[in-house]
């Protein structure tokens, strides 16, 4: 900008120009051509660098190199080349000699050049507070956010500080995050901390080798998904060692998702610890709205019983189709109980998502990347348990139920409970025939519940869209639907196996996990 004087100088010069011309332009329109360019701003700022140059020159400057305007006209020369050879633009392989080859009339590469500039929106798995950290440069002039928030990008060429902001925030600003370099380094150093840190370890239990690895177990006309292992050893569920291997969730890559009317709707993955609620929860949703939630039916080996019908309670095939389907990665997750094989296919979620229905999963956190396809683009709900008094207060009532079949296996698991009625019928009012038995959980279930969650959250925390405490069970439920109806979800790009659909189903024999 001009200042006033320097403004005044120049219109008043340019007046007396526009003045000195009068008697030189007859026609209106030049007149106006030559006011127009005169009054410029352009020309304004030429006029101030002239002044300023001018002064300078009055200070007679002494070159700082002797060949300095050389070498100016060296590097101009060299941009010119660079510009002129088009050096700037990145280099692409030659063409490979078998696409010559073929039989096509003519080939074209296509280079897609990922640039430092960001494209990205990111999801952050960890809690930041600038307040509490002593290290941030300006605590003004960074951005707080909770694990889950959303960030965009806008600056990642620091190692140590991006600038982000946050998404879908009114009059949000880009602040300074830390990167995720500098946060890993700091996990890192936090670590051997964490590894210290006293916990509940409980040895083996042996009758758990043999251990029944599937129940199926009617509840509410929907049967009790394959989370295999879940009523094992839990101590021995999540092993110990992955911890060291694996990077500290820091921030994953998202897309929006809008869900066009005629695409599928995404699969729901539930996972939890064991007896926190994963079932009561899709209970509910398949209760509230029976055509639009979906459960799968599992697959099995086992015979038919009379009350059972194929493809409402299982789909009864022979060991031979079974093991087939296995060696061509068709479940999701298998096991075998009492000799018999179980599982859940990949066809029989397909098979609900083509009803139009949305397709509620539960799996062990270990299987989600079975799922983790375009093809199922899954949003997964974590399901944990509140702090350990609230658990008290909402679960005391709470029994786990179990039919007869499972009835010795429950009792295997449940060994420290003390069953309250051995043979009760289901609450359920869509269960009928089958006589059970409940037991009541203890405290120590309670410390595995939580143990169980922190471990979960710790090693698959970048797979959850969405985490829920179940304190409260109407309230959970009533957030967790209002949560699916949402058409405009996120998407985590970064987890998405490059071979898609390649492998699914791992092997699990009897108490393997
Ligand atoms: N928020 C809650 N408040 C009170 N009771 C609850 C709550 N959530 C679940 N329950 C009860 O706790 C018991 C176990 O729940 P549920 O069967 O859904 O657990 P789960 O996560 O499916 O575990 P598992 O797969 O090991 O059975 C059930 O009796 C259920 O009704």
């Amino acid at each position: 900008m001009l200042s006033r004087t320097e403004h005044r100088g120049v219109c008043r010069l340019l007046s007396s120009v526009m003045s000195g011309t009068e008697s030189h332009t007859d026609r209106e329109e030049d007149y106006r051509f030559l006011h127009s360019m005169l009054m410029e701003k352009k020309l304004h700022l030429l006029f101030k660098i002239h002044e300023r140059l001018k002064r300078f020159e009055k200070r007679s400057p002494v070159p700082v190199q002797e060949h300095a305007a050389s070498l100016a006209s060296d590097s101009l020369l060299s941009v010119h080349d660079a510009v002129a050879q088009r050096d700037f633009e990145p280099t692409l392989p030659p063409m490979p000699d078998d696409v010559l080859e073929d039989d096509e009339d003519s080939v074209k590469i296509v280079s897609l050049v990922k640039t430092k500039e960001p494209l990205l929106f990111l999801r952050a798995l960890f809690d930041y507070d600038p307040n509490e950290d002593p290290t941030v440069p300006c605590k003004d002039a960074a951005v707080a956010f909770k694990r889950g928030d959303v960030l965009q990008i806008v600056c990642m060429e620091d190692d140590t500080w991006w600038q982000a902001c946050h998404l879908g925030v009114v009059n949000t600003r880009a602040g300074l995050i830390p990167s995720q370099q500098l946060h890993e380094r700091r996990v890192a150093l936090q670590r051997p901390k964490a590894l210290f840190k006293p916990r509940r370890v409980k040895p083996p239990v042996m009758e758990d080798v043999d251990y029944r690895a599937i129940t199926g177990i009617h509840i509410a006309g929907l049967r009790r998904s394959f989370r295999l292992g879940r009523k094992s050893n839990r101590s021995r569920r999540w092993s110990t060692g992955v911890h060291s291997s694996v990077c500290p969730p820091t921030y994953i890559e998202v897309i929006p998702y809008h869900k066009d009317p005629q695409d599928r709707h995404r699969l729901v993955v539930m996972v939890g610890p064991n007896g926190v609620g994963v079932n009561e929860l899709k209970r509910r949703l398949l209760i509230s709205d029976p055509d639009h939630y979906g459960v799968t039916v599992p697959h099995t080996t086992r015979e038919k019983r009379r009350q059972e019908s194929e493809g409402v309670d299982y789909h009864f095939v022979s060991i031979h189709v079974f093991e087939e389907d296995i060696l061509n990665h068709r479940f999701i997750e298998y096991g075998r109980y009492n000799g018999h094989y179980y599982g859940t296919s990949l066809d029989s979620v397909r098979r609900v998502m083509a009803e139009g229905k949305v397709c509620l999963l539960d799996v062990q956190p270990g299987k989600i990347k079975h799922v983790y396809t375009f093809e199922f683009k899954p949003y997964v709900v974590f399901v944990k348990p509140p702090r350990v008094e609230e658990l008290r207060l909402t679960r005391r009532r709470a029994k786990f139920i179990c039919d007869d079949e499972n009835r010795n296996f429950s009792q295997d698991l449940f060994s420290k409970r003390k069953p309250k009625h051995e043979h009760t019928k289901h609450i359920s009012p869509m269960v009928t025939g089958i006589r059970s038995m409940s037991c009541y959980v203890t405290e120590e279930d309670f410390e595995d519940m939580i143990d169980s969650a922190e471990t979960m959250e710790s090693q698959c925390g970048h797979l959850f869209d969405k985490v829920m405490v179940n304190g409260d069970i109407a309230m959970v439920f009533r957030e967790l639907k209002a949560d699916l109806k949402k058409v405009s979800w996120l998407l985590n790009v970064g987890v998405f196996p490059a071979n898609i659909n390649s492998r699914a189903g791992e092997h699990i024999t009897e108490g393997q996990e």
